[in-house]
């Protein structure tokens, strides 16, 4: 059966058609999640994607995160359902408390795109099991509140317990602690980014990749790793 992975779509999200279609190219079924509505439609995994939902008002993702959806999302990802965040479904996840810490205007003041060398530091997750642990990954990141800040605590806990999914590599783009790009929680079903894999998924049309060794469509391995832990599941 064809593993069906939903896309939350809220006012102001941008990314919502880019996911989908990752999903597609990913080998799954792509299926349209609305804001206000409290139905998951049976889905077997959930993508909150990029974008600026409620225009950013207050903190980005803080209205989206108290919106009808996110109450069935949040008792989903508790149950153990696949929940990937990205940009700004990565900030909807922390508002949510699914992922801790917050993400705040980036370092220098300014909005940022650039192609992002990353390296997954956890490869043990449901989104991240296509990877090698330590692999160096290219993808598109771009926007005005990446920088990651977390209590000490929170931190020592991240770093001590594998919870750092993704590390930003040769430049810190936005001031991130400890150049954090990405989280898991303990038990890897809930990922969040900033940078994003579903503009990373087809040659020609991902980052701009100089060394020939690269296929500018490391993206696709997110939404395949989550197909095959849900096939593994069952
Ligand atoms: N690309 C995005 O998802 C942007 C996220 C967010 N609203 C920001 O600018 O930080």
């Amino acid at each position: 059966m064809t593993t069906r992975i939903g896309v939350v779509t809220f006012p102001g999200s941008l990314d919502d058609r880019d996911a989908q279609r990752a999903i597609r190219l990913a080998g799954a079924e792509p299926v349209a999640l609305w804001h206000a509505d409290h139905d998951l439609q049976g889905v077997d995994a959930i993508v909150l994607p990029g974008g600026f939902s409620y225009g950013d008002y207050l903190r980005p993702g803080a209205i989206a995160s108290v919106s009808p959806i996110m109450a069935e999302v949040v008792d989903a990802a508790n149950k153990g359902m696949p929940v990937l965040g990205i940009c700004n479904g990565f900030q909807v996840l922390v508002e949510s408390h699914l992922l801790p810490g917050g993400l705040i205007r980036n370092a220098h003041q300014q909005f940022i795109r650039r192609d992002q060398r990353l390296v997954v530091e956890n490869a043990g997750t449901a989104w991240t099991n296509a990877f090698e642990q330590g692999e160096e990954i290219v993808i598109p990141l771009k926007n005005g509140d990446g920088g990651f800040i977390a209590s000490d605590e929170d931190l020592k806990r991240l770093e001590g317990e594998g919870l750092v999914a993704f590390r930003y590599r040769g430049v810190n783009p936005n001031g991130s602690l400890d150049d954090i790009a990405g989280l898991t929680n303990a038990r890897g079903n809930v990922v969040g980014l900033m940078p994003h894999p579903e503009h990373a998924v087809e040659p020609g049309f991902g980052p701009d990749m100089p060394d020939a060794m690269r296929s500018g469509v490391d993206g696709l391995r997110f939404f395949e790793s989550a197909i095959s832990a849900l096939a593994a599941r069952v």
